[in-house]
């Protein structure tokens, strides 16, 4: 039994999946703020949806080098309490969101090979959390959300100064592995969990919850 592993459910688009992953018992819930994923809802949406997320479940807003523009109407409207950056933002960004927005940052490093682990161990220095997740490939239109693994012996038995959440391609079937072998105690997936790309499945949810915590 892993009973205090922590999920988040990313790219939620309409209030039947905020119902299911609260309900499942997601710790987090991720909208994304990006025009070309099919998971990406408009800032009144996720304004009006933010609103029905239960208190003690974390909102997460996910960008993908966002401008301050595009974070100052995010931050404006939709009550979160943690931002996710989701592109290639310099630690030195990173330190500047967090200053501007006072919230708390979690930043994506994208991890194919042995030689991406050092970019951790950066972004640790800055960051409030760190997701770690596959690196997309160089044609991939998303930085994310493409339901890729990477090799997580890369991590196994690896820590680092600050929470962090295990990401990329995770499932029902694969998520004990993952969390085994790399030794998580958090975790984050989107499309692990949909009927069809951006449209969450509730019976997946909560069997994924239940995978992940070893029920
Ligand atoms: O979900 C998206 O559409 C997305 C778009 C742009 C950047 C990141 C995105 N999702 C994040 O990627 C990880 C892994 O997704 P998956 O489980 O492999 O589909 C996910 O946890 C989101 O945080």
């Amino acid at each position: 039994m892993r009973a205090d592993i922590r999920v988040k459910i990313c790219g939620l688009r309409d209030a039947a999946a905020v119902q299911a992953a609260a309900d499942a018992g997601a710790a987090y819930v991720g909208f994304v703020f990006f025009p070309k994923s099919p998971r990406h809802v408009e800032i009144a949406t996720a304004a009006a949806l933010a609103k029905e997320v239960p208190v003690g479940v974390a909102k997460v807003a996910l960008v993908v080098n966002a401008d301050n523009a595009q974070l100052d109407a995010i931050t404006d409207a939709v009550p979160l309490d943690m931002l996710q950056l989701h592109g290639s933002e310099t630690p030195a960004r990173v330190a500047e969101v967090k200053a501007r927005y006072g919230l708390p940052v979690m930043k994506a490093v994208g991890i194919a090979t042995a030689a991406d682990i050092p970019q951790i161990d950066r972004y640790a220095a800055v960051v409030d959390q760190l997701l770690i997740e596959a690196k997309p490939e160089k044609a991939a239109v998303l930085p994310g959300g493409n339901g890729v693994p990477f090799d997580w012996q890369l991590i196994s038995g690896r820590r680092w100064t600050v929470p962090w959440m295990l990401a990329g391609g995770l499932t029902i079937e694969n998520v004990a592995d993952a969390i085994r072998q790399t030794g998580a105690r958090q975790v984050d997936l989107s499309s692990g969990v949909e009927s069809s790309p951006g449209v969450k499945d509730a019976g997946l949810i909560a069997r994924f919850m239940a995978a992940a915590r070893g029920d």
